[in-house]
């Protein structure tokens, strides 16, 4: 199987407040967006193409090795991965996409998504369960209802995908269409998406404390 990685690495990380975009800061010494993909590389998705703010090329293409190509990312997450879809060749089999954002995935997890993927599956995520108890709350921030957590799943990348049907549901979605990952793209357009086990080390860095977890796993 011929796997092309994308990374969305075009947000501004603006509820992590750092001075600049949230892909290129910092942690043990090399930019988040680095990481992601090495990740992938090591994974064994050797073919790359990276989402960055349009105004930020030439900072990313100084972080990030020569083979690994650069697109001009949109306003949204969901834009930016449009972009970088456009930049995969036909003769790519699969697609994993993948968050700069999410620096300590360990390649295992990318190895899951790709096994799922040969094994059949078009659209697969990893998930992890939800630990603490889940509620519902109203306008006034009063308890309305707990939900059953059982069911639910917290939804990381990389996300695989079998390429023509992420082509064929980022075609059918509106331009101007927003959603928060890209199994939510290929559910609208009927795909089932499959899920694997995720791992806590794939976090999501956000807000400023993650970072800090971050950069505590990194120091060992
Ligand atoms: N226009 C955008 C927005 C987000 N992303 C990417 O999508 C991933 C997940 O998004 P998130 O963590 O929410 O990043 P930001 O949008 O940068 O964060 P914030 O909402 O705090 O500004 C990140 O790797 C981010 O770079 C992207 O490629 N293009
Ligand atoms: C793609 C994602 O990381 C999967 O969990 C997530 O949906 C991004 O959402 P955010 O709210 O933009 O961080």
């Amino acid at each position: 199987m011929h796997a092309v990685g994308i990374v969305a690495a075009a947000g501004s990380g603006l509820r992590l407040g750092a001075d600049r975009p949230k892909a290129l800061v910092p942690l043990g010494g090399r930019a988040l967006v680095c990481w992601a993909v090495d990740t992938l590389v090591d994974g064994g998705v050797r073919d790359v193409v990276v989402a960055v703010p349009a105004a930020e090329h030439a900072a990313f293409a100084t972080v990030l090795p020569m083979d690994v190509r650069l697109v001009a990312g949109g306003a949204t997450r969901t834009a930016s991965v449009r972009a970088a879809l456009a930049a995969v060749g036909r003769r790519a089999d699969a697609v994993l996409v993948h968050d700069a954002a999410r620096p300590l995935t360990p390649p295992d997890l990318v190895t899951r998504v790709l096994d799922a993927l040969a094994a059949g599956a078009r659209a697969v995520v990893p998930v992890l369960s939800v630990v603490d108890t889940t509620v519902v709350v109203d306008d006034d921030g009063v308890v309305a209802d707990t939900v059953d957590r059982a069911v639910l799943r917290r939804v990381q990348t990389p996300q695989g995908f079998a390429r023509e049907a992420l082509v064929d549901a980022y075609a059918w979605l509106p331009p101007d269409a927003e959603l928060t990952d890209d199994a939510a793209v290929v559910r609208a357009a009927g795909i089932p998406v499959a899920t694997v086990a995720g791992d806590e080390r794939a976090a999501k860095v956000t807000v400023p404390h993650d970072l800090a977890l971050a950069e505590l796993q990194v120091v060992r």
